[in-house]
């Protein structure tokens, strides 16, 4: 599944290229919100970032691409793949920016962990198509 942002005058550090801290904040925001649609009802906290990857940098006004796949499924957690692509202005090609991976538990009201559906994250599957 793929989601979409742009990369603005207040996404940057002082060398004048996105800020990692704002990458950080989209892909956490991004991935939770496609495994929230593959569970639904199921409240869910991240609980780690792994194989975080910052490739290249990225410019102002670069259109960036999430691509957000499931790739393992435990008992109470789910594990996604993020990859990011870059679309410079003007340019024709994307590049890959960054990739890591996300995990989130299912919790219930008190914040304890809970047994994820078995039914597994159809929905960001069938998106990929
Ligand atoms: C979307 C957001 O931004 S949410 C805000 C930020 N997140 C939070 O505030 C969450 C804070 N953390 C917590 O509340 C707790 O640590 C919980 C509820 C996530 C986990 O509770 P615990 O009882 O410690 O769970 P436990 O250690 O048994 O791990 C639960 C699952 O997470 C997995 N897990 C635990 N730590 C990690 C980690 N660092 N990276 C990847 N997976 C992990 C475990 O392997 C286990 O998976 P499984 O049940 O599918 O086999």
């Amino acid at each position: 599944m793929n989601n979409y942002t742009i990369v603005r005058q207040e996404h940057l550090n002082h060398y004048g290229f996105l800020f990692g801290g704002a990458m950080l904040k989209w892909v956490d925001e991004f991935a939770w919100l496609v495994a929230s649609r593959d569970f639904p009802g199921c409240p869910l906290v991240t609980v780690g970032m792994d194989r975080i990857s910052f490739r290249q940098p990225v410019a102002n006004g670069s259109i960036l691409r999430f691509h957000i796949l499931p790739e393992k499924q435990g008992a109470t957690s789910i594990r996604y793949v993020v990859d990011v692509y870059a679309d410079e202005p003007g340019g024709r090609e994307e590049k890959e920016v960054f990739s890591t991976t996300v995990t989130f538990v299912h919790v219930d009201a008190q914040g304890h962990k809970q047994p994820l559906p078995r039914s597994g994250p159809l929905r960001s599957l069938d998106d990929s198509a």
